[in-house]
C-alpha cells in the first residue's frame, strides 16, 4: 500500500509550525508581564506584546487548519486505497472463502473497521505528533525557566505512565471484543432483513426480536466495558495532570514571593504546564484509538492477505479461445473432510449434450461447479480441449462458460440490465432475443415498463421461475462455448421446462451443454446422461440405453411419467 508520505511530511511540518506558534504565546506573556512590571525600562510597551500575541494566535489558527486538513485528507486517501484493495481482494477470492464467512461480518469490516483505521492514521497520527512535539518543547522551555519547578511539575508523570501501561492491554481486549460484537450484530441485521418474509411466514418475529436484542445487548455491554475503562482513564489522567498544576502553583507561588522566580517566568511556566494537560488527557484517547485501529487493521489484513484457493496458472496455456471438448479423469473432490465426488470419469465432445440426474446431495452441483473451477480442482483431473483446467487462465475459462446456477442472482437494476450483464454493450434486440429463447420475453412485455422494469429491492419481485429465466437469458447472451445449466428451471412446471429446453436446443448449435435436472423429461434429448449416486456414476448412457438397462434411471423415469399423467389428468 502506498503511504502518502508527502502529505504526512507536509502535515507534520504544518503541525510543527502550529505548535511553534502555540509555544510562542506563553513566552510573549512572560515578556508582556515583565514589560508591565518595568514600564519605563522595558524595550517594548505591553501593547506591543499584546499585538504579537494576537498575531501569533491568528497564525496558529490558520496553520492549524492546514495541518489538520493535510493530515486528515491523507487519512481519507489511505481509507480509500484500503477500501479499493479490500474490494479487489474480495473479488479475487473464491467460493470456499465466502462459504465460510457471514456477509454482515464482511460488511462490518468495510464500514466499522475501515473507519477505525482512518481515525488512527488521521486523528491518531495528528495527536501523536502533537503530543510528542508539545511534550518535548514545553518541557524544554519549562526546564529553561525553572529546572527545580519542572521536577515538581513532572512528579505525577510516572503515575500516569503506570496507569496507561496497566490499562492498555485491557483496552485492546475490550475494543477487539466490541468490534467482533458489532460484526455479529451487522451479520444478524443482514440475515434478518433477507429472511424477513420467512420470519413472518413462520411467525418467528418474537424469536427474531429476542435473538437480535441479545446480540444488541452483547454489543452494548462490550461497548460499556470499553466506555467504563475509558471513562475511568480520562478523569484519572486529567486529575494527575491537575495535581501537577496544583503543585506548581504552591511551590512556584512560594518562589515568586521569595523572589527566586520572576512573575513573568511563573506566568510562562504555567502557560506551558497548561499546554501539557490536553495531550495528557488525549493520551488515553490516543491509546484507545491505537488499540481499536490495530485490532481493525488485523481484521482487514485477514481479508487483504487471504489467498484464493482457485488461483491463476503460473504458466497459462497459450490459447486464444476454448472449443468445449471436455474430459474428466477420475475426479475426486471434498469440501472438507468428507469426500463428495469419488472418481468421476467421462468424455464430452465439443457440441455434445450431457445430462446429469441424481438424488438430492448426490454431487450434481459440485461436479458442474468444478467444471467452471469455482472450487479448487487437483491437477490432471479436468481437461478442456485436452488442456488441464488448471493451466487455463481464469478469464479465458470463465469467458468460455455460461454458468446458470440453481439460484441465479439478480441485481437491483432493470431486467434489461440484468440480462445484459452477460455481454457488455448488448443491444436491445440481442437482449430481447436472449429473453425470447429463455421463454421470458412475453412475460416481460406484459410488465408496464417492459425491459425497463426494475427488479429487486427497488422494483418488482420476480417469481422464482422468472428469476431463473432471466439468469438463463444472461448466460445465453454471453454466447459461451460451454453452457452449464444447474437445474435452472426447477421453479417452473415440467411442461414449461420442456418447452423452454426445446427452444434452447435451437440455440445450442455446436456448443457443449451440460444440464442438471431432477426431471428426466428435461434430459431426454441429451447425448449422454449420467445418474449420480453418492458422488459416483451409478448409470450412464443415452436415454434409450438407460431405459433399456432397467435400473434406477428407468424406475425414476417411470415414476415421474406416472406422476405427470396423474397431474395432467
Ligand atoms: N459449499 C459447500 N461446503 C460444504 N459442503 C457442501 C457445499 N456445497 C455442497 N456441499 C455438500 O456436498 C454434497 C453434494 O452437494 P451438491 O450440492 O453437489 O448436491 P446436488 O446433487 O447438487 O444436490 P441438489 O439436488 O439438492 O442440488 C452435499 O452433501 C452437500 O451438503
Amino acid at each position: 500500500m502506498q503511504i502518502r508520505r508527502r502529505s504526512y511530511l507536509l502535515g507534520g511540518l504544518f503541525l510543527l509550525a502550529t505548535n511553534g506558534c502555540a509555544l510562542f504565546i506563553p513566552w510573549l506573556l512572560k515578556l508582556a508581564v515583565e514589560s508591565l512590571q518595568s514600564l519605563h525600562t522595558a524595550p517594548h510597551p505591553p501593547s506591543f506584546y499584546g499585538g504579537l500575541i494576537i498575531g501569533a494566535a491568528l497564525l496558529h489558527g490558520t496553520v492549524r487548519v492546514f495541518s489538520r486538513t493535510t493530515l486528515l485528507h491523507a487519512a481519507r486517501g489511505i481509507e480509500y486505497q484500503i477500501r479499493d484493495e479490500l474490494y479487489a481482494r474480495l473479488l479475487k477470492l473464491d467460493q470456499s472463502f465466502f462459504a465460510g464467512e457471514r456477509t454482515g461480518d464482511l460488511i462490518s469490516r468495510f464500514s466499522n473497521d475501515l473507519t477505525n483505521v482512518r481515525m488512527l492514521v488521521g486523528f491518531g497520527v495528528l495527536n501523536i505528533i502533537n503530543s510528542f512535539v508539545i511534550y518535548i518543547a514545553a518541557l524544554a522551555l519549562m526546564i529553561r525557566l525553572s529546572p527545580a519547578l519542572t521536577v515538581f511539575a513532572v512528579i505525577p508523570f510516572p503515575v500516569m505512565i503506570f496507569i496507561v501501561k496497566r490499562m492498555s492491554a485491557s483496552m485492546f481486549r475490550r475494543s477487539k471484543k466490541s468490534q467482533e460484537e458489532l460484526a455479529r450484530l451487522t451479520a444478524a441485521v443482514e440475515e434478518n432483513v433477507s429472511a424477513a418474509p420467512l420470519i413472518k411466514a413462520y411467525c418467528r418475529e418474537d424469536a427474531a426480536i429476542a435473538s437480535f436484542r441479545e446480540a444488541s445487548g452483547r454489543y452494548m455491554a462490550s461497548n460499556m466495558r470499553v466506555a467504563q475503562l475509558r471513562g475511568f482513564m480520562i478523569p484519572v489522567m486529567a486529575a494527575t495532570g491537575a495535581t501537577g498544576t496544583l503543585i506548581v502553583l504552591l511551590v512556584g507561588g512560594g518562589k515568586v514571593v521569595a523572589g527566586a522566580l520572576t512573575l513573568g517566568d511563573f506566568v510562562a511556566f504555567n502557560g506551558y504546564l497548561a499546554m501539557l494537560i490536553w495531550p495528557t488527557i488525549m493520551l488515553g484517547w490516543i491509546l484507545n484509538l491505537s488499540q481499536r485501529g490495530a485490532a481493525s487493521m488485523e481484521r482487514l489484513n485477514w481479508i487483504l492477505q487471504a489467498e484464493p484457493r482457485v488461483d491463476e496458472p503460473a504458466e497459462p496455456a497459450a490459447i486464444a479461445a476454448l472449443q468445449g471438448d471436455l474430459e474428466l479423469r477420475n475426479v475426486v473432490f471434498s469440501y472438507g473432510a468428507e469426500t463428495i465426488l469419488h472418481g468421476i470419469s467421462l468424455k464430452i465432445a465439443k457440441g455434445a449434450r450431457l445430462g446429469i440426474v441424481g438424488p438430492i446431495g448426490s454431487g450434481k452441483s459440485t461436479l458442474v461447479r468444478l467444471l467452471a473451477r469455482l472450487y479448487r480442482v487437483e491437477n490432471d483431473m479436468i481437461f478442456i480441449d485436452g488442456i488441464d483446467i488448471n493451466r487455463i487462465s481464469l478469464a479465458l475459462l470463465r469467458d468460455a462458460i455460461g454458468f446458470v446456477p440453481q439460484e441465479g442472482f439478480l441485481f437491483s437494476r432493470t431486467i434489461a440490465e440484468n440480462i445484459a450483464y452477460g455481454k457488455e454493450g448488448a443491444s436491445e434486440d440481442e437482449i430481447a432475443e436472449a429473453a425470447r429463447m429463455a421463454g421470458l420475453h412475453d412475460e416481460v412485455c406484459r410488465f408496464p415498463e417492459g425491459y425497463a422494469t426494475l427488479v429487486g429491492e427497488r422494483g418488482i419481485t420476480l417469481s422464482g421461475g422468472q428469476k431463473q429465466r432471466t439468469a438463463i437469458a444472461r448466460a445465453l447472451l454471453k454466447d459461451p462455448a460451454i453452457m452449464i445449466l444447474d437445474d435452472p428451471l426447477s421453479a417452473v412446471d415440467a411442461k414449461t421446462e420442456e418447452e423452454i429446453l426445446a427452444n434452447l436446443a435451437n440455440y445450442y448449435g455446436n456448443r457443449t451443454v451440460i444440464i442438471v435436472s431432477h426431471r428426466i423429461s428435461a434430459l431426454r434429448d441429451c447425448d449422454l446422461i449420467i445418474a449420480l449416486e453418492d458422488g459416483r456414476i451409478a448409470e450412464q448412457g443415452s436415454h434409450a440405453q438407460l431405459l433399456e438397462l432397467g435400473g434406477k434411471y428407468a424406475a425414476l423415469y417411470r415414476e415421474q411419467q406416472l406422476r405427470r399423467e396423474i397431474e395432467d389428468y
